[in-house]
């Protein structure tokens, strides 16, 4: 008997579902779109690489597709044009951002930039971090930290000569180590935090649980049941967090860290430690792997490409010499090396999906009703491979960026790795500045191979940060006199 209602409950939510989302359609003339399953709509297509996923279908349903994500309503661009005119003539309807429960739990209920609502704490959080750590002053006052910090990479490779070595590891380390010292005033010292507490792998996790699926967000009566098991998960990651985090801040208020660093302003303008914590964790979370992956995809398409590794390290030569190590004042002048850097922001934006919008208020696009509460995705990685703005968009050409006036800085919406808007990344400079300094460090001083008898695997990992599947591992070898790898600082 109870077998008997639970089967009619089941197929009576379904028929209920399918005809509400039917209805609502129709109705609303929201946009094209794949017919959706009961009570859980497209999620399936979350678990694996959505930015693929949605590719395929918008050929079939178009650059403007509707699809729903448990009760969620959310439509994906997919074009150029699409993302042109929702970034410009709805940026602020499209500026919010969903509550989710990730966010929530870690980020002292979303009180960190990247996830809060639209409003006034967002527009006062965002002005902060721009003015104190990204303005062009206060990036180039951290010039020397990030010499120093590529220059530590390059000495920890060159003790590892002739071996494999992890790049992952490598390249998160140098970023966290930079955007600590300019966010925080200094490094986590290793063992300065229990092993299962280690700064490094507390971030990463947090980033992974950020960008997990956890279905709760889309089907509310799944919340308390938890069925990806993510709630203890986030607990104990939440409670390791604070604890780095609060210890932090306690050091800064006693004044045992005194830079003048992001902290200290946070508390000279009287704001709340948990919102300085939220808004220190989306600086190191939002920083690291984003910067660190996009190395990895770089230096890995290079040692894919041989013929583009020699011409970047023929520039250089050319440009720099072999007789000290590239700075940043010379990057304005290798023009090929910037094309191999946007190129790999074409194949592989670190985030292809951005993060989920939200509209605040309904809307008309291209005569479509789009309600409050929809969300926008918006698929980077797919525009980066559309044959219409691009020619043979699936190989990696960075001459096609020579001559070429596009950038990736939110003003040439075929290629938005950045986003564009008023939502858009608060950290691209320090970002470009990174992955475009360490890349050619890396390049110029060591010769790069795969380990014997291995092959370039280029399969991507699932997650909101798009990292590669298997870690880049390679082999390093001199390339320059042995007095350039000295810290000259
Ligand atoms: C290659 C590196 C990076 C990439 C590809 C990247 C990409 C992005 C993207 C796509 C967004 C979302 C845009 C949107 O939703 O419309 C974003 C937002 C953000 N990024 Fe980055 N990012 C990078 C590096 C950084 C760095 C170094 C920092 C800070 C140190 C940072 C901090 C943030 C923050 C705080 C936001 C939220 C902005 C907001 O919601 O107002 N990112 N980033």
């Amino acid at each position: 008997m109870n077998w008997f209602l639970l089967a009619f409950a089941c197929i009576l939510t379904a028929v209920i579902s399918v005809s509400w989302w039917l209805m609502l359609k129709s109705r609303l003339r929201l946009p094209p779109g794949p017919m959706a399953l009961p009570i859980v709509g497209h999620l399936h297509l979350l678990l694996k690489l959505p930015h693929q996923s949605f590719h395929k279908l918008s050929h079939k349903f178009g650059p403007i597709m509707t699809i729903k994500l448990g009760n969620k309503t959310a439509i994906v661009i997919s074009s150029k044009k699409a993302a042109k005119e929702i970034l410009t003539s709805y940026d602020r309807v499209f500026a919010s951002r969903p509550v989710l429960i990730s966010p929530q739990s870690l980020c002292y209920n979303s009180k960190n930039i990247s996830c809060c609502k639209y409003g006034p704490y967002w527009r006062e959080m965002r002005k902060i971090c721009t003015t104190e750590l990204f303005s062009s002053k206060r990036l180039s006052s951290f010039q020397n930290t990030r010499l120093e910090e590529t220059q530590n990479l390059l000495q920890r490779v060159a003790e590892q000569l002739k071996v494999p070595i992890n790049m992952k590891i490598e390249l998160s380390t140098l970023t966290l180590n930079v955007i600590t010292r300019m966010a925080i005033g200094k490094k986590f010292r290793h063992g300065e935090f229990s092993e299962d507490a280690e700064p490094l792998n507390v971030i990463l996790e947090a980033v992974r649980l950020m960008g997990a699926v956890n279905l709760g967000d889309y089907i509310p009566f799944l919340k308390r049941l938890d069925p990806g098991g993510y709630i203890p998960r986030l607990k104990k990651t939440s409670k390791k967090i604070d604890c780095i985090l609060q210890r932090l801040v306690d050091d800064h208020r006693e004044e045992k860290v005194k830079s003048g660093d992001l902290v200290d302003v946070l508390q000279s303008v009287g704001i709340e430690d948990s919102a300085i914590k939220a808004v220190i964790l989306d600086i190191l979370a939002g920083g690291t792997d984003t910067t660190a992956v996009t190395t990895e995809w770089a230096l890995s398409e290079l040692l894919r490409n041989p013929e583009c590794l020699r011409k970047v390290q023929q520039e250089i030569h050319v440009i720099v010499g072999d007789n000290r190590l590239v700075n940043e004042n010379d990057l304005h002048h290798l023009h090929y090396l910037k094309a191999v850097v946007k190129e790999t922001f074409r194949l592989h934006p670190a985030a292809p999906m951005m993060a989920p919008h939200e509209s605040i208020e309904a809307c008309t696009l291209k005569g479509y009703t789009i309600p409050a509460k929809t969300w926008l995705l918006i698929n980077a990685w797919s525009m980066g491979r559309d044959p219409a703005q691009w020619d043979s968009p699936e190989e990696f050409m960075p001459e096609r960026f020579i001559n070429s006036s596009i950038d990736v800085k939110g003003c040439d919406f075929e290629l938005i790795p950045f986003g564009a808007g008023r939502r858009m990344c608060v950290g691209m400079s320090l970002a470009l500045c990174m992955v475009e300094l360490t890349l050619a460090r890396l390049v110029q001083a060591f010769h790069w191979a795969l380990p014997d008898g291995s092959t370039m695997n280029m399969e991507e990992r699932q997650g909101v940060i798009v990292a590669r599947k298997h870690p880049l591992i390679a082999v390093a070898n001199r390339r320059l006199p042995p007095e350039v790898y000295i810290n000259t600082l």
